[in-house]
């Protein structure tokens, strides 16, 4: 049997090899070892090998899928060994083969994958030598079909990688990730490098798709993506029994096409993600009222998918504006109990589908015409939004995909039973009157009872045995039971089957033959359902392009009205699209925190050509970065098509959003928090153009004043000089807000607070003009901060202010002519230096005395 494993385990590779021993899986040597140690399971051993014990940890068969979730959620990939002979034929260990490999990135069972969002295998192909060639990358969602490429430069490959999430990466073995991907944290699996050879690639390609060439994919451009490609089908067949016949095509998403995201810019914007990792409150998890798992998901990619051009945006928009109708709600509703048509397909085509989802997809295909009916009915009627009639047409496209040849339907009902068992091996799955041998083999099992009551009777006669009874037992089959006493009654033809306390068990040939008849019924109706199951999904393969499309449909018909609810139910606004790069808007609050918090204070923003810049001063906790993210999370649901919370918005063309906020140490990275601000800038000062948004919170406060203001001065010129980035800079350093006298495209705008005999008071306003006070004192007294250490604060800061102003070192830098706030200051007075190194608290009267003197002498000395 060792030897046997061993065979499958080099089959099986670095993946854990789950090897099927009657009712466990086992795993044994290191395998045991890792799992027991991920799994918390025991370790035991079983046997020796070259004298040593072999290892060995187990799970139930009956748990597997539980123990696989946890793997998969722990990035391993696993190899499912099963026993396909027959135990009772087999000579040596009954044969076994590897039935299914699962890695993190190719779940499609609905248990291990997660409801709303998506889990998809990526293939990356960097072209070796010459730096300036594109890097291909390929994903797939396997749980639904959907293949996608793209090229990009590998500077740009963090934040492709971020965009399309994969949970798995497939690499060609020795070949790492490319610089600059560090963030980038889920497994990555090694496949020889020759899988992503050019020739080998296409032909893969060409095979699954069953084409002579890719043209109609409009790939043949695309080199390095082809590469990718192949690679990823090759390794994605690999871990399945099934062709994916499912996928179907490959798309092509065009660099240009979005607005890019940085890794950074996502998380910090907490588009699906907390700051902390939680899954709310999130732009999406506010956003989200879809009634099915596939709107979601197609939401979550619409957020992170912001479009650069305005006619796929407007055309989302006007979609939404139909929707925002009074017949909304209902729609929804009937939206509601669809079952996730989308990953079903998917199933059916690789054949890993339950009876029961079939049973739930028969239901949602009766619901479909109605559906249909409704979405037809809300895109032809006169909403009520100005300037948004006639505009139903796209939702009208959708109604019509979701029109299914009513066959399918119709077969469904014919073969499927009304409640059907779990899985087909536990039989009850194919209707009656579907098919006529299973019809009768059950009907000889069901019958069983009326033949044995006559049986009972007959017998009962012929002994004169009035309490004979016929029973079965799972173990023995049929037998004539008769009590001890009266044993001497049974007839010749009667054999003893079992002896017990009391009674006497037989069997008669009549009953024999009767029990071999019922017992084969089961089985070969068992037998019957198994082969009628695989008939039906080779009925139904023909009509899953038709699923999958279907599924699209329903998934953006619940995208769209979850936003049209939500720009319904709090007063959002169609926001302008415009060509020029500009972001302005009216009342705007933060699509997140004003439903978190009972009064959110709406604020103006406006950056456009002549102002491209604002200062954001104001005390901590004013509402800064609130602010910030506001504009930023505005103008992204603009680009995704949706409305925006606002009273009115006027968004441009942009190519980028960056975010420098918050400092998170990357101490796994070897970065300190300085290093990591000064690594985003750079990226920021780099990569920003006259059409990005750029978010810059409190840059070079990790280092010492003057320093951090030095680099915030530079790096804000530059940002308004010359890269002209559209820039909400907040900042602490209120020197900066001298700029704007140099840099007319530069503004002030500050968040307000007033002072009250209690404290201070936050009032979220954005007012032009720089901030007068930066209230540190004042909020860290709301924080709790001790008076005693309240008052010592103040005292230094008087003394600090008294002394002189922080001046920014500015010749650190070549900085622009005329850039430079420095105006040579005289030197201060040493008398004054001294007074303002006293410390008056820590002084002896003696030594405040002797300061006295000392301070008369250096007046005199001046003099
Ligand atoms: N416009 C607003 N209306 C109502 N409350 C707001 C508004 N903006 C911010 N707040 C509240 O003020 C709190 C602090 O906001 P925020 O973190 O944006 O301040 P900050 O100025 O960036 O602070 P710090 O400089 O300390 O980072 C938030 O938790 C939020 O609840």
């Amino acid at each position: 049997m060792m030897q046997q494993y061993l065979r499958l385990k080099a089959e099986a590779g670095p993946l854990l090899l789950l090897y099927r021993m009657g009712d466990f899986y086992e795993l044994f040597y290191e395998d045991a070892e890792k799992a027991a140690r991920l799994l918390n399971l025991t370790l035991t051993t079983r046997g020796s090998s070259n004298g040593r014990p072999i290892r060995m940890a187990g799970v139930p068969f009956h748990a597997l899928e539980g123990y696989l979730a946890r793997l998969v959620a722990l990035g391993e990939s696993v190899a499912i060994c099963e026993q396909v002979g027959d135990p009772a034929a087999a000579k040596g260990p009954v044969e076994r083969r590897i039935v299914r490999i699962v890695t993190p990135g190719t779940l499609t069972d609905d248990a291990l994958l997660p409801a709303k969002a998506d889990r998809s295998i990526a293939a990356l192909y960097v072209p070796q030598g010459r730096k300036d060639k594109l890097a291909g990358l390929a994903w797939l969602n396997l749980a639904s079909g959907d293949c996608r490429v793209t090229e990009c430069p590998a500077s740009q490959l963090a934040s492709e990688l971020a965009r399309v999430a994969p949970a798995e990466l497939v690499v060609a073995d020795g070949q790492g990730l490319p610089e600059g991907c560090g963030d980038f944290a889920a497994p990555l699996s090694p496949v020889p490098a020759w899988h992503f050879e050019t020739s080998g690639a296409r032909a893969q390609l060409t095979e699954h798709f069953r084409t002579d060439t890719l043209a109609g994919f409009d790939i043949e451009d695309m080199p390095a993506a082809v590469c990718a490609a192949g690679a990823l089908l090759r390794y994605v067949g690999r871990t399945q029994s099934q062709a994916l016949a499912h996928v179907q095509q490959i798309s092509v998403d065009r660099v240009g096409q979005y607005v890019v995201l940085d890794p950074a810019t996502r998380r910090n914007l907490e588009l699906t993600e907390t700051l902390r990792g939680e899954e709310s409150p999130t732009l999406f998890s506010t956003l989200d009222h879809c009634g099915t798992p596939m709107g979601s998901r197609l939401l979550r990619r619409w957020l992170h998918h912001p479009l650069r051009d305005n006619t796929p945006a407007q055309a989302r928009q006007d979609a939404v504006a139909t929707l925002w109708c009074d017949a909304l709600p209902d729609f929804q509703d009937a939206l509601e109990p669809l079952p996730d048509i989308e990953r079903m397909a998917a199933r059916v085509a690789l054949r890993s589908v339950r009876p029961r989802e079939l049973a739930s997809l028969r239901e949602a295909l009766a619901r479909l015409p109605g559906l249909r009916a409704q979405a037809r009915a809300v895109a032809g009627q006169q909403d009520d939004l100005p300037g948004t009639t006639g505009r139903g047409a796209h939702i009208c496209e959708l109604a019509e995909r979701l029109a299914i040849d009513p066959a399918l339907g119709e077969l469904l009902r014919r073969a499927v039973a009304e409640e059907p068992a779990v899985a087909v091996r536990d039989g009850g799955v194919i209707a009656a009157g579907y098919d006529a041998e299973l019809d009768e083999l059950r009907h000889l099992q069901t019958h069983t009872g009326d033949f044995l009551v006559q049986l009972e009777a007959r017998e009962r006669e012929r002994t004169g045995i009035a309490n004979l009874r016929v029973e079965f037992n799972r173990v023995h089959g049929f037998y004539i039971e008769v009590t001890r006493g009266q044993t001497d009654r049974v007839p010749d033809d009667y054999r003893r089957r079992q002896t017990l306390k009391n009674v006497e068990r037989y069997i008669t040939p009549e009953l024999k033959t009767w029990e071999d008849k019922v017992l084969s019924a089961q089985e070969r109706a068992l037998a019957r359902e198994k082969w009628l199951f695989e008939q039906l999904l080779d009925s139904l393969a023909p009509y899953v392009p038709a699923l999958a499309t279907c599924a699209a449909a329903l998934a953006e018909l619940d995208a769209l009205a979850s936003l049209a609810a939500h720009a319904r139910d709090h007063g959002w606004v169609p926001p302008e699209l415009l060509d020029e790069a500009c972001i302005e808007m009216e009342q705007g609050r933060h699509p997140v925190v004003e439903r978190t918090i009972e009064r959110f204070t709406p604020n103006d923003c406006r950056l456009a050509e002549a102002r491209r810049l604002l200062l954001v001063t104001g005390p901590n906790m004013g509402g800064k970065s609130t602010y910030m993210r506001q504009v930023a999370l505005i103008a992204l649901l603009a680009r995704v098509g949706s409305f925006v919370p606002a009273r009115s918005a006027r968004v441009g063309r942009l190519d980028r959003i960056f975010t420098r906020i918050g400092a998170a140490d990357d101490l796994a990275g070897g970065r300190s928090t300085f290093m990591m601000e000064m690594t985003e800038a750079a990226v920021i000062l780099s990569a920003s153009t006259a059409s990005s948004l750029v978010l810059m919170d409190e840059i070079g406060r990790g280092t010492s004043t003057y320093d951090g203001l030095a680099l915030a001065w530079a790096i804000a010129q530059r940002l308004v000089g010359h890269n002209r980035a559209l820039t909400l800079f907040a900042t602490h350093y209120f020197e900066l807000t001298r700029l704007p006298q140099e840099r007319p495209e530069a503004a002030n705008v500050h968040l307000a607070a007033a002072e009250s005999p209690n404290g201070i008071v936050f009032l979220h306003e954005v007012r032009e003009g720089p901030a007068s006070q930066s209230y540190g004192i004042q909020v860290a007294q709301r924080a709790g901060v001790p008076a005693p250490v309240l008052r010592m604060a103040q005292r230094e800061l008087e003394k600090l202010e008294w002394r002189s102003e922080p001046r920014p070192q500015l010749s650190l830098f070549d900085a622009p002519a005329g850039a430079a706030p420095a105006q040579p200051e005289p030197a201060p007075a040493p008398a004054l230096e001294a007074l303002a190194a006293l410390d008056p608290d820590v002084m002896s009267p003696r030594e405040a005395l002797d300061a006295l003197y000392h301070l008369k002498s250096l007046l005199a000395d001046q003099a």
